[in-house]
């Protein structure tokens, strides 16, 4: 069975080399929507493949990064990279151009580090995983990675360590040490529920 979450945030970009001149020459935004798609063949105690409230701790706090934020690709020219820094406090350097498709695998990469190093309390499946993350840039075009997307290296290689968040990013975080822990490979914890009848 599938669950589907959708997020959603406003950011900027340029995504060099594309053929849409607009979309490679001109520093533009787009009100994001992201899908997260989990995966699991059997229900937690709440009968339910993952707790959609449990969606709203890292996972949304991953997303939300990207709100209000211009992302670039980190081997955009040096003094556009120094003027994203200058002016904006909330800039995302990205080892891939900020495409849709970027978007997708990268959030992948993110989420599925997430899960694997959470601790899961309320019974959930052991096969519980990410299946797909959909990236929509506008309302007509989305892209959509899956597994062997995300970790394809022909399709660039996207690094946990490689994503760098400003400053300001991550002080907003309600954890601003979530991706140094995530890095770290530190453990995440689920809050524990409450029973009411015996599963
Ligand atoms: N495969 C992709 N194609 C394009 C991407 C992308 O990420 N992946 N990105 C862009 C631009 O960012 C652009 O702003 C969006 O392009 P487009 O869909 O053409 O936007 P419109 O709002 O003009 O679309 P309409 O369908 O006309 O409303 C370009 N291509």
């Amino acid at each position: 069975m599938l669950i589907r979450k959708l997020y959603k945030f406003e950011s900027a970009h340029i995504v060099r080399n594309c053929s849409s001149d607009r979309c490679s020459r001109s520093i533009h935004g787009h009100s994001y929507k992201v899908e997260v798609l989990l995966e699991a063949h059997a229900l937690d105690h709440g009968q339910m493949v993952y707790d959609f409230g449990l969606m709203k701790g890292t996972i949304k706090d991953a997303i939300d990064a990207f709100d209000h934020a211009i992302c670039y690709w980190d081997r955009d020219d040096a003094e556009y990279i120094r003027l994203c820094q200058q002016f904006s406090a909330r800039w995302i350097a990205l080892p891939v151009s900020p495409s849709a498709e970027q978007f997708a695998r990268l959030f992948f990469v993110v989420i599925d580090a997430l899960l694997r190093q959470t601790d899961m309390c309320n019974g959930e499946s052991p096969d519980v995983r990410l299946h797909s993350v959909i990236a929509h840039e506008t309302d007509t075009g989305y892209a959509q990675a899956f597994r062997e997307d995300a970790y394809n290296a022909r399709m660039g290689e996207i690094q946990l360590a490689d994503i760098v968040f400003s400053e300001q990013v991550r002080a907003e975080w309600r954890d601003p040490r979530m991706m140094a822990r995530l890095l770290a490979g530190e453990r995440f914890a689920n809050p524990a529920a409450t029973l009411q009848i015996r599963p």
